[in-house]
């Protein structure tokens, strides 16, 4: 690929879909935010007008964010965590209430993958993808609701999950993370409708981002074949389809899954480990049939 993401200028600067104030009064909390598609949304919200908490592990990468947020003029809480812990997860619900009263907006982004046959896979390696993508992003998604709950406030989640519907060769781990998140999404948007949130997830296909990084060359390389559009999307096209959800156009939208993937889902089969020969080139099997 040419490029890995937006350029920081380019994250200030490049037109957004939006009005200015569209979102002026909200505070969100965008959880990844220190980089790639997280950067991009908390910058797009705060563009937007928003207030915003971010989050992610290491301090240095939210200080990159927070410096781009106060250059767009947005009030910025930086607040380094494991959304693995819940205690910390829960400190950090706290810390927004009282920087902001409350957040309006929880945009679950943190995550991630390493790709493998899953086969190969250790314990450590499986648990650690399903902790931090599925139940990291339910420890913020309980937190958010509670707060919501008792301050008898709306509230609107969006979860960054991926395109899973039909698997995803070499990431197995995630797949299984993220299809639970779908499914905790849908079933907590029909509970927590009667305390006013909303629950959306969106899927985005292949993303350039650094996060890319993670992935061989050879399966990199082939990533743009497998979409419609032939190309990878931008962090933009998945911000501006979060501000979608999460803000005034989504109203009426709740337990769905959003998919920004250039067509992925109805089309190109994904591998992020090389294809083995059996799916590449004719072959008789060696596994007959009765
Ligand atoms: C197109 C596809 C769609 C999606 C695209 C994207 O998401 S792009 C965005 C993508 N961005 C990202 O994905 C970035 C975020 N991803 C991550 O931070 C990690 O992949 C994580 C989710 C495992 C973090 O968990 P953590 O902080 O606990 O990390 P840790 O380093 O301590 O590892 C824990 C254990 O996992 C195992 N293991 C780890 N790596 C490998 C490997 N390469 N090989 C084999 N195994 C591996 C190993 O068992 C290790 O323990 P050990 O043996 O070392 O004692
Ligand atoms: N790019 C793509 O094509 C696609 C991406 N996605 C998903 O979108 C999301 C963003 O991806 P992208 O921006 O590309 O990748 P990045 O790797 O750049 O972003 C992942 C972010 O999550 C944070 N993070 C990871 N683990 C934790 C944790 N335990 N606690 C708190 N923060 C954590 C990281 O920060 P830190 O290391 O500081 O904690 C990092 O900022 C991820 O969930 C990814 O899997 C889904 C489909 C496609």
């Amino acid at each position: 690929m040419e490029r890995f993401g937006y350029s920081d200028d380019e994250l200030l600067t490049l037109p957004l879909s939006y009005r200015a104030d569209l979102l002026a009064g909200r505070a969100a909390l965008v959880s990844g935010a220190g980089t790639g598609i997280g950067k991009a949304i908390a910058v797009t919200l705060g563009r937007l007008g928003a207030r915003l908490v971010i989050c992610g592990r290491k301090p240095e990468k939210l200080e990159a964010t927070e410096a781009l947020l106060k250059r767009a003029g947005a009030e910025v809480l930086p607040h380094a965590l494991s959304i693995r812990d819940p205690e910390a997860v829960a400190g950090l619900l706290d810390a927004a209430k009282a920087r902001f009263g409350g957040i309006d907006m929880l945009v679950n982004n943190a995550g991630g993958q390493f790709p493998q046959a899953a086969i190969d896979f250790s314990p450590k390696g499986f648990n650690a993808v399903v902790d931090t993508n599925l139940s990291g992003t339910w420890y913020m998604m309980q937190a958010a609701a509670r707060q919501w709950r008792d301050r008898s406030a709306p509230g609107a989640i969006v979860n960054i999950v991926a395109v899973v519907g039909r698997g995803m060769p070499g990431v197995a781990h995630t797949c299984a993370a993220r299809a639970g998140v779908i499914a905790l999404s849908k079933t907590v948007a029909t509970e927590w409708a009667p305390l006013g949130i909303r629950v959306n997830c969106v899927a985005p296909g292949i993303i350039a981002t650094e996060g890319m990084n993670v992935y061989p060359d050879e399966a990199r390389r082939a990533m743009p074949d497998t979409n419609l559009m032939r190309r990878f999307g931008t962090a933009l096209d998945v911000a501006e389809l979060v501000v979608h959800l999460a803000g005034p156009a989504g109203n009426f939208i709740t337990g769905e899954v959003v998919h920004v993937d250039g067509g992925n889902q109805i089309w190109g089969d994904q591998w992020t480990i090389p294809r083995p020969d059996w799916y590449t080139t004719p072959q008789e099997s060696p596994f007959p049939g009765r």
